[in-house]
């Protein structure tokens, strides 16, 4: 609805000012100039020429605008009418124009004028026809040509005082299409807006009355002047619409231009505009380029610097191909690449723009903006490294929020734990606690950390298949810029194999591998300890040092296999003998420590080490061997016998070889004068190391009888050390001390080059040739060049191989069985007879004994000393020598004391026998008195079967 306010304002604001100073002009030109004609026609023709001007200026406007699509097209209509009617009117204006052409071209502009303005009312298929304004002019050139070349052919239009009716009628036609053309601009579809249709409908409106006013007029009356000016009037309210509407646009570019440069200068992006050209030169820079790019503020105003010459080269190829491929799809561009900076050198930028085209459509500008990316990228590359570094870290690691949530793990952590990732987010860490840490670990934990700021320990874990685990964990707690905890970071390894390594390494060091027992390293380290509680209580420690009596037999014979489970169940009965507060350690070999804290007198000690023999006398069963060991024990008391760990040690060992000396599986208490056999005994030994090198060892042989023909069949060498001051020592004394020290080797020598030598020299004299056996210890057996040195003493005393025989003890014989075969037959090979001393007593087994080449067994003189008795030794004895037989073995009888022994040997069908009952180790110049009755009588010992021994 219109405006009725508005309609009076601007009838009386523009509709009446423009028809009223028109009418006011037209009175006082008429009454002020009056009848100068050539006052009038000069006005007329600048009157006409300002219409003229308006009129064309105002068609070309809209022509502009609607061009820029910046009017509606239906304006078209108007911009042709204008086309159509201006040059017409002005042509009148021409000097010598008859008056028939001059109505004519009035009448001819107007009824074009207005019949093509009011092309405003056609429907939508006639609007925005671009070329109606030329088809408009095309037209008025060939009617002004018509006009100006033919005015005969114009039709009869009358006079100004008379026009004609075609006059009228064209006039009133044209008004009339003004009119209608007022209609189509106060209908708002031509313009838009509250005053615009009305001040345009104003126009042709005045425009209609200039064409009624016109055929009322007459030539310089006011009339004339009048619609001539209201033309005036009408065209310059058109200019002034279109002018004002150029204002407006105008103002309007200026401020979107300096909103534009706010807003580019607002952004950190550097705004730019370059040329499509391969150069691609800058046509407009933002000032931020001078920021981001690095140009100067004069080259940011001034354009022309060309992209190419910012980017880095190798990055060059990248951006043409990204800007190419813009113009082929039209599709914006989005890239990232470097460029060099003047100032901070080669510097990441990212570039978002598109191509502009222009009104022809085709591709004229990049638009883009630049923005600085470096430190982001730098940023992100930092961050990808990091997230990099979380991923592939062998350690697992656990973010979690303030609230101890579980923002992220990394697969190690899946790993390690077994809990994914997504089963964990947002939990708290201690879905994967064990239990073993109470709530006080984890207060400590947590106090530490967030007053330091980390905390770091061993920690155990539980993984989702429930397996406890320990691991070590290092928690850091991250602070943002207020200070403020906001994350934790966690990060810990799984040390189980670690840990495992550790106590099998402390097992090795600490624990016997074969019975798990403390080594010799904890045990002193015990004992210290507990010399250290004595002595700060009130109570007594012992120290009991337990050695296994024939555990080196069994070993030797029955092998290590037997030995060390000998050993294992020997340490079972021990620990089974001792409270749990009690230590029991092997120390080596056979050697075992017990340490018994906490006791109230040394008696208890006694008990436990008779609990130990008793448990330890109830025989083994090992691979359906039933054997027997028992033990000696050495027993020290804290305070009384030592107050330290070396005092203490040596004193047990003392008591326990006083144990072992005084007869086997029992135990002593330590005792001062124990020390001093100790000493005895290393004087003994360097005084045996003398005897061997000062000949103070002799010989003595006791001979072998046949048992049938009482004949001496054999000798036997044993040695004897003739001390300088204590007289003669019997080997048993110092033969074990010798084994011990290894001094058994020279001294076994010497006594085999002495036997040697000796009997040699008898046989030299003529004397029965009876063999000598000579026993060979067993670490005389295992000396690598045995053979060798045999062989050399026959061959320097000269005393044939057949002559010789060798005792070796059973556990030899047993020990390394493979290794002995062979050197028995190496023995046996060089013409030497070989004989097993001691026999009954270890643990042969008849099938390997079947493998040596051996001479003869020699019964051990315990069964011989069992004859008559209630053990039965008697047995034994049949059985062995039925064995003997049965290999094809001799047999020797050792130890007979008594005729009835004799009388029993012989009913057994013994070969050979020896003992005191026929004759003592004889002194070498006894023993050839005896071989030389044996020679001059045939037999050596006839008396004695009448009950009297030959010494
Ligand atoms: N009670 C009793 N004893 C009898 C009787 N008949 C012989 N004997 C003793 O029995 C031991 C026999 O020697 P053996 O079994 O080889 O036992 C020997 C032997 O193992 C070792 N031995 C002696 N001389 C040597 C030697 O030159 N080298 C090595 N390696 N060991 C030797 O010392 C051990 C002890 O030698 P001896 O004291 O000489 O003791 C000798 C001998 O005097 C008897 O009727 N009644």
């Amino acid at each position: 609805m219109m405006d009725a306010s508005l309609l009076l304002r601007l009838f009386l604001g523009t509709l009446l000012p423009s028809a009223l100073l028109p009418l006011l002009i037209a009175v006082g030109l008429r009454y002020g100039m009056g009848e100068q004609l050539w006052a009038h026609a000069g006005l007329h023709a600048l009157v006409e020429a300002l219409v003229g001007f308006m009129g064309l200026f105002v068609a070309v406007v809209i022509k502009l605008l609607h061009r820029n699509q910046q009017v509606n097209g239906r304006l078209l209509w108007l911009c042709a009418g204008l086309v159509l009617s201006i040059p017409l009117m002005a042509l009148h204006t021409a000097p010598g124009s008859d008056e028939n052409v001059v109505i004519w071209l009035y009448a001819l502009a107007t009824l074009l004028g207005g019949g093509v303005s009011a092309g405003m009312l056609l429907g939508e298929q006639w609007h925005s026809q671009p070329r109606l304004p030329y088809a408009a002019l095309l037209i008025a050139l060939g009617l002004m040509g018509w006009a100006m070349f033919f005015p005969e052919h114009i039709p009869d239009m009358g006079q100004w005082s008379q026009l004609s009716d075609l006059a009228v009628g064209m006039n009133l036609i044209g008004a009339l299409g003004f009119v209608l053309a007022w209609f189509a601009l106060i209908s708002g579809h031509v313009v838009s807006g509250r005053r615009a249709p009305l001040l345009l409908g104003n126009f042709s409106l005045l425009m209609a009355s200039a064409a009624i006013i016109f055929l009322l007029a007459d030539t310089w009356d006011s009339r004339w002047w009048f619609y001539h000016f209201l033309r005036l009037a009408a065209l310059a309210l058109l200019l002034s619409y279109f002018f004002a509407l150029y204002l407006k646009d105008f103002r309007v570019l200026r401020e979107n231009d300096a909103r534009f440069q706010a807003l580019v200068e607002s952004i950190h992006a550097g705004v730019y505009r370059t040329q499509v050209t391969l150069e691609r030169r800058l046509v407009y820079a933002s000032a931020q380029m001078h920021q981001v790019a690095g140009l100067s503020m004069q080259q940011c105003q001034e354009g022309g610097v060309s992209l190419k010459s910012l980017v880095v080269p190798e990055d060059w190829p990248h951006v043409q191909e990204a800007l190419e491929w813009s113009i082929k799809t039209h599709v914006p561009y989005e890239m990232q690449y470097r460029i060099n900076h003047p100032q901070r050198g080669e510097m990441w930028v990212s570039d978002r723009g598109r191509i502009i085209k222009d009104h022809q459509g085709q591709p004229c500008w990049f638009d883009g903006a630049l923005l600085n990316i470096h430190e982001a990228r730098e940023t992100e590359q930092q961050l990808l490294l990091a997230k990099q570094v979380v991923q592939t870290a062998s350690e697992a690691i656990v973010i979690t929020n303030h609230k101890n949530q579980i923002m992220d793990v990394n697969p190690a952590y899946e790993r390690i734990t077994g809990f994914m990732r997504h089963e964990v987010l947002g939990r708290n860490p201690k879905i994967t606690q064990s239990g073993r840490h109470d709530a006080s670990f984890y207060a400590t934990m947590w106090k530490h950390l967030v007053g330091e700021g980390h905390w770091s320990g061993e920690i155990w874990d539980r993984r989702r298949n429930g397996e406890i685990f320990p691991k070590w964990l290092a928690i850091s707690a991250i602070r943002n810029r207020q200070g403020v905890i906001s994350h934790f970071v966690g990060v810990f390894n799984d040390i189980s194999r670690q840990k495992s390594t550790e106590q099998q390494l402390e097992r090795l060091v600490f624990y016997d591998p074969l019975t798990q027992l403390p080594n010799r390293v904890l045990f002193r380290d015990r004992l210290i300890h507990e010399v250290g509680v004595a002595e700060r209580s009130n109570k007594l420690m012992s120290l009991l040092l337990v050695d296994l009596d024939r555990f080196k037999i069994i070993n030797d014979t029955l092998g290590h296999g037997v030995g060390d489970e000998l050993l294992l169940q020997v340490s079972k009965r021990l620990i089974a003998s001792v409270r749990k507060s009690d230590t029991v350690a092997r120390l080596g070999g056979d050697e075992f420590a017990i340490i018994l804290p906490g006791m109230e007198r040394a008696e208890d000690a006694a008990h436990v080490a008779e609990t130990i023999i008793n448990q330890l006398q109830v025989p083994f069963s090992i691979e359906e061997n039933e054997l027997f060991v028992g033990a000696s024990i050495g027993i020290a008391v804290h305070g009384q016998d030592g107050d330290d760990y070396d005092s203490l040690t040596m004193n047990a060992d003392a008591a326990m070889f006083k144990a072992k000396e005084s007869g086997k599986g029992t135990y002593k208490f330590f005792t001062p004068d124990m020390n001093i056999q100790n000493a005895k005994r290393l004087v003994m030994e360097a005084e045996l190391r003398r005897a061997v090198d000062n000949q103070e060892l002799m010989l003595h042989y006791q001979p072998k009888v046949d048992a049938e023909s009482r004949q001496i069949v054999g000798m036997e060498a044993l040695v004897r050390w003739v001390h300088p001051t204590r007289g003669v020592i019997p080997p048993g004394e110092f033969i074990p001390l010798a084994e011990e020290t290894g001094l058994i080797v020279p001294l076994g020598e010497l006594v085999l080059t002495r036997a040697c030598a000796q009997v040699k020299q008898w046989w030299d004299m003529g004397l029965p040739q009876v063999q000598v056996a000579v026993n060979l210890s067993p670490r005389q057996f295992q000396e690598p060049n045995l053979i060798e040195k045999v062989s050399e003493i026959l061959r320097k005393t000269g005393f044939p191989a057949t002559g010789l025989e060798l005792e070796i003890t059973e556990s030899i014989a047993m020990h390394d069985v493979d290794n002995t075969i062979e050197t028995v037959k190496k023995l046996k090979d060089l013409g030497v007879r070989i004989s097993i001393d001691d026999f009954g007593t270890g643990y042969s087994s008849l099938s390997y004994l079947k493998k040596f080449p051996l001479h003869a067994l020699k019964i051990d003189q315990s069964f011989v000393r069992d004859l008559g008795g209630d053990d039965d030794g008697a047995s034994i004895i049949s059985s062995i020598i039925s064995m003997a037989k049965a290999m094809a073995l001799g047999v020797v009888a050792e130890g007979v004391e008594t005729a009835q022994q004799m009388e029993f040997l012989r009913g057994q069908e013994c070969q050979q026998v020896q003992g005191f009952f026929l004759s003592k180790p004889l002194p070498p110049s006894d023993f050839l008195a005896l071989l030389e009755r044996q020679q001059e009588t045939g037999c050596a010992v006839t008396d004695v079967m009448g009950g009297k021994a030959i010494t």
